[in-house]
């Protein structure tokens, strides 16, 4: 293809910093690419993200994407609406970062050295509903701002600490900052956190073709799609107190003559918040290639238990 590819994105750094590896390795594929910057919404407003609404950085780059502005957008997955769309195609998931959440304290601190009453900030309500569930008398202050800004407000004093994706400080090379990297079973991440999204209109059948054989990870793939099936099963979007994990993991099958191989399967697990602040908490594993069927069976069962637990789950309201 000797037409050169227009990829937008996002000017913060991150966005910057998540295209420009894009960008790499089309450009080592031989491809000739520029990148575009697209301001959208999202980064003119500083309001909470739960009141301007799931979509905000990402729609203006699909609208400039459907248009003919640019031929290639690259999101952060999470930051999607579950609906797909139609003038679009998911043309790769990339190899996905460590989707854990970090902590970036004061002093190096742990969650767990915190002293109580410590001042901790996130704007996701998914984050806040697990750390409020850890019971370590912490107060969780609500924030939003670019990562720099998050972690100034650690280093000025004004919070003890921040929680943040880690592959957002990776991709801006400041994982020394982080004083503990969050295990999932405290804390699990927001649904295809540390994953990124790479979209071509959906006619582009030679753009498709050059970013899936490119930059495409079909475990990734699998892993995200499990995890978003459960979310957009569960009505909700990215912030929703719902956080979901697939890992893709070996297992043992049995042959029809009795002899076992190894097998690759999904293990996906999730937490959902009710309004009272409960956890909910389920995990199930599936087929690789059943990847959204197991996200949808999962949300089921957490709805089943949201039923048990209240009669008006948080996500559905
Ligand atoms: N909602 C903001 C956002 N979108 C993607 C990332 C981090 C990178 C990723 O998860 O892929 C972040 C920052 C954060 O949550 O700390």
């Amino acid at each position: 293809m000797n037409r050169t590819l227009r990829i937008g994105t996002r000017g913060s750094a991150l966005a910057l910093a998540q295209t420009g590896h894009v960008a790499d390795a089309l450009r080592e594929a031989g491809a000739d690419v520029e990148i575009v910057t697209i301001s959208t919404p999202g980064d003119r407003s500083s309001a909470p993200i739960a009141e301007i609404g799931i979509g905000v950085f990402t729609s203006a780059l699909r609208d400039a994407l459907a248009n003919g502005e640019i031929d290639v957008a690259v999101h952060s997955y999470k930051d999607l609406p579950t609906a797909p769309d139609p003038r679009l195609s998911l043309a790769a998931v990339p190899p996905r970062e460590d989707p854990r959440d970090a902590l970036v304290a004061r002093d190096g601190l742990t969650l767990g050295e915190l002293p109580t009453g410590s001042k901790v900030g996130t704007g996701s309500p998914r984050r806040a509903a697990q750390l409020d569930a850890l019971g370590l008398g912490i107060e969780v202050v609500p924030i939003r701002g670019n990562v720099d800004t998050r972690i100034r407000k650690v280093a000025d004093g004004e919070l003890d600490a921040v929680v943040l994706a880690r592959a957002g400080l990776a991709r801006l090379g400041r994982t020394a900052e982080i004083t503990e990297t969050l295990e999932p079973i405290q804390m699990l991440p927001a649904p295809a956190q540390g994953a990124l999204a790479v979209e071509c209109r959906v006619d582009d059948v030679d753009t498709e073709h050059l970013l899936q054989s490119t930059l495409d990870d079909s475990a990734s793939r699998a892993a995200v799609a499990a995890e978003r099936a459960l979310l957009a099963a569960l009505e909700a979007g990215c912030s929703a107190p719902v956080g979901a994990l697939a890992d893709v993991v070996e297992d043992l099958a049995e042959d029809a003559d009795g002899s076992t191989r190894v097998v690759l399967r999904l293990s996906l697990r999730g937490v959902m918040a009710t309004e009272d602040g409960d956890l909910l908490r389920a995990s199930a594993t599936g087929d690789l290639t059943a990847a959204e069927e197991l996200g949808r069976a999962l949300a089921a069962e957490l709805l089943d238990l949201s039923g048990h637990a209240t009669a008006s789950p948080a996500g559905r309201s």
